[in-house]
C-alpha cells in the first residue's frame, strides 16, 4: 500500500476537494487528481491481473474482480468520491485539511462517503497482498457525481453492465448505520440495513405579479403570495404513514431491547401504534421515518428595494415516504397550497425504491448480518429499515432486486448532523473497523450458504 499508513490514505483523500457544487458543476481537476491518488496508494489493486479497472463518465471508477468460480453470481460494492460543498465557517478544522487529531480524521467526506471509497479499496488491497483469490466475482463502482444525482457516474456504469448482460446477486451501498442514541431509553446501539429508500421531489413554486412603484403597493405582492403558500406547506405536515411502513417491522425487532413498559408497547403495535407514531413524529429525525418530509430550501425574489417584485420563486425538497408515490404527494401539495396564482414546476422527481428482501434466503442481507455479528459482537439487533436520503444504488435496479444500504460505522445524532453539515469526522478506530468489516465481508461472500469461518484475519 505505497508508503502511507492505514489512515494516511484517508487523510490524503479528504485533502482533494472533489466537490459537486451544483447540477452541472463538478471539480474536474480534483476528480482527476483523486483518480491518480487511488492509483498511487493502492498499487496492488491496479496491477493484479484478475482485477480490471475502467474509468467511466471520465471520473467514475469501475473495478471488476474476477472470481475463480463462475457458477457464483457476482455482487457489487458501491461508494462515491464526490462530496457536498463545505465553507470554512463553523468548522473546528478546515474541511479539506484532512487533519488527523485526537484519534479522529476531520473533514468533508469522512462519513459521506470517502470513508467507504477508501475502506473498500484498502480491504481489497490487503486481501490481494495476502494472495487472496475470491471465488465469487464482484464489482466495485465508485461514482463521482452521487451528490448531484449520479447521471454521469452510476447511471453510466449501470448501463454498461446491463449491456454486458450482468445480473447481480445484490448490491451494498451507503445509507444507514449502527445507530446510537437516536431513541430515548434505548441505550444499546442497533444496526439498520436499509432495504428501501425514500423518493424525492424538487418542486419550484412561482408567483408572477405586475411590477410597479413600491410607493403605492398592491394589497398582495408575488413575495407575499408565495410566502403564504410555502408557509402553509411547512405548517401542514404530510400524512403520518407509520401504519403502512417498514418502521413497524423495525420497531418490533427492537422491542425486547427496551425496558418495561416500552417493550410491551412496541410488541403490541396493533394496540399502541397510534401512540407510538405520535411519539416518533415529535423528534425531527425520527419524524422523517414516518412521513414524506417538506423542506423549504431556496427562496428568490426581488430586483430592487423600491420595485414591486415581478416574480418570486421557492424550491421545496420533499422526501417521499415509501408508502406514497410522487403523484400522490404532488396532489396533496396542490390541495394545501390551494391558490391558482401559484405555478408548480417539478424540477426533478423520483419515486421511492422497491423493498429488497431481508428473509433467510436473502444472500446480501444475511451476509451483512453475519459480518455485523462478527465485527460488532456488542450489537444485538440487526433490522431492516428505510434510508431517508437518496443513494447511487437507485440507478442499479435494472441489475438486481436486492439493494442494501449500510455503512459499518456507529452514528449518533451529532455525527448525523455533521453529514452535509459542519465538523464531519471519523475516528481512526471506526475507519479501521470499516476496513476490517469489508475485508471479512468479501471473504464471507465466498463461503457457501452455511457460513463457515473465513481464512484470513486482519
Ligand atoms: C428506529 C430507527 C431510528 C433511525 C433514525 C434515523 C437516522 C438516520 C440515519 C442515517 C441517515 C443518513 C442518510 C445518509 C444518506 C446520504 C446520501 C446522500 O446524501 N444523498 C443525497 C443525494 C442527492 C442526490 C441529488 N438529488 C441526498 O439524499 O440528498
Ligand atoms: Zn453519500
Ligand atoms: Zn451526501
Amino acid at each position: 500500500m505505497g508508503r502511507k499508513s492505514c489512515t494516511g490514505v484517508v487523510t490524503g483523500a479528504i485533502h482533494i476537494p472533489t466537490v459537486s457544487f451544483g447540477p452541472k458543476e463538478i471539480n474536474t481537476t480534483a476528480l482527476a487528481e483523486f483518480g491518480e491518488y487511488i492509483r498511487s496508494v493502492f498499487p496492488t489493486v491496479f496491477k493484479t491481473s484478475f482485477v480490471q479497472h475502467e474509468v467511466i463518465g471520465e471520473y467514475s471508477h469501475l473495478f471488476t474482480v474476477q472470481g475463480s468460480d463462475p457458477s457464483l453470481q457476482p455482487y457489487m460494492l458501491l461508494a462515491h468520491s464526490d462530496v457536498v460543498p463545505a465553507p470554512d465557517e463553523g468548522w473546528e478544522v478546515p474541511p479539506f485539511s484532512g487533519l488527523e487529531r485526537d484519534g479522529f480524521i476531520h473533514g468533508r467526506g469522512t462519513l459521506d462517503n470517502k470513508n467507504s471509497v477508501m475502506a473498500i479499496l484498502q480491504a481489497l488491497e490487503l486481501l490481494l497482498l495476502r494472495n487472496y483469490i475470491p471465488r465469487r466475482s464482484f464489482f466495485i463502482a465508485l461514482g463521482h457525481d452521487e451528490e448531484i444525482s449520479g447521471h454521469n457516474g452510476a447511471q453510466k456504469i449501470s448501463a454498461l453492465l446491463q449491456a454486458r448482460g450482468v445480473q447481480l446477486a445484490f448490491i451494498v451501498d451507503e445509507g444507514n448505520f449502527i445507530l446510537d442514541g437516536f431513541i430515548p431509553n434505548l441505550k444499546k446501539p442497533f444496526a439498520i440495513i436499509a432495504v428501501t429508500e425514500k423518493g424525492a421531489i424538487n418542486l419550484m413554486l412561482q408567483v408572477n405579479t405586475t411590477p410597479g412603484h413600491s410607493s403605492a403597493p398592491p394589497k398582495e405582492t408575488s413575495i407575499g403570495i408565495l410566502a403564504a403558500a410555502v408557509s402553509r406547506l411547512e405548517q401542514t405536515p404530510m400524512p403520518n404513514m407509520f401504519g403502512s411502513g417498514l418502521l413497524k417491522m423495525t420497531l418490533q425487532e427492537l422491542a425486547h431491547e427496551f425496558p418495561f413498559p416500552t417493550n410491551i408497547i412496541l410488541s403490541n403495535l396493533w394496540l399502541f401504534g397510534p401512540l407510538v407514531s405520535r411519539l416518533i413524529e415529535r423528534n425531527y429525525i425520527t419524524n422523517a421515518l414516518v412521513r414524506t418530509t417538506t423542506a423549504l430550501t431556496m427562496f428568490n425574489a426581488g430586483v430592487k428595494v423600491n420595485v414591486i417584485p415581478p416574480v418570486a420563486q421557492a424550491i421545496i425538497n420533499f422526501r417521499v415516504d415509501p408508502a406514497q408515490t410522487v403523484q400522490e404527494v404532488l396532489e396533496l401539495v396542490k390541495n394545501i397550497v390551494a391558490d391558482n396564482r401559484v405555478q408548480f414546476h417539478v424540477l426533478s422527481a423520483i419515486d421511492p425504491l422497491p423493498v429488497s428482501p431481508s428473509d433467510h434466503q436473502a444472500l446480501g442481507y444475511q451476509l451483512l448480518r453475519q459480518t455485523i455479528r462478527s465485527v460488532f459482537p456488542e450489537v444485538n439487533i440487526v433490522a431492516p429499515g428505510v434510508c431517508i436520503g437518496n443513494t447511487d444504488s437507485r440507478h442499479y435496479t435494472n441489475l438486481t432486486t436486492s439493494i442494501y444500504r449500510f455503512n459499518p460505522l456507529y452514528l449518533n445524532p451529532q455525527s448525523f448532523q455533521s453529514i452535509h453539515g459542519i465538523n464531519e469526522k471519523i475516528s481512526v478506530r471506526a475507519y479501521e473497523t470499516q476496513v476490517k468489516f469489508i475485508f471479512e465481508f468479501i471473504q464471507n461472500a465466498d463461503t457457501d450458504q452455511e457460513p463457515v469461518p473465513h481464512l484470513h484475519e486482519l
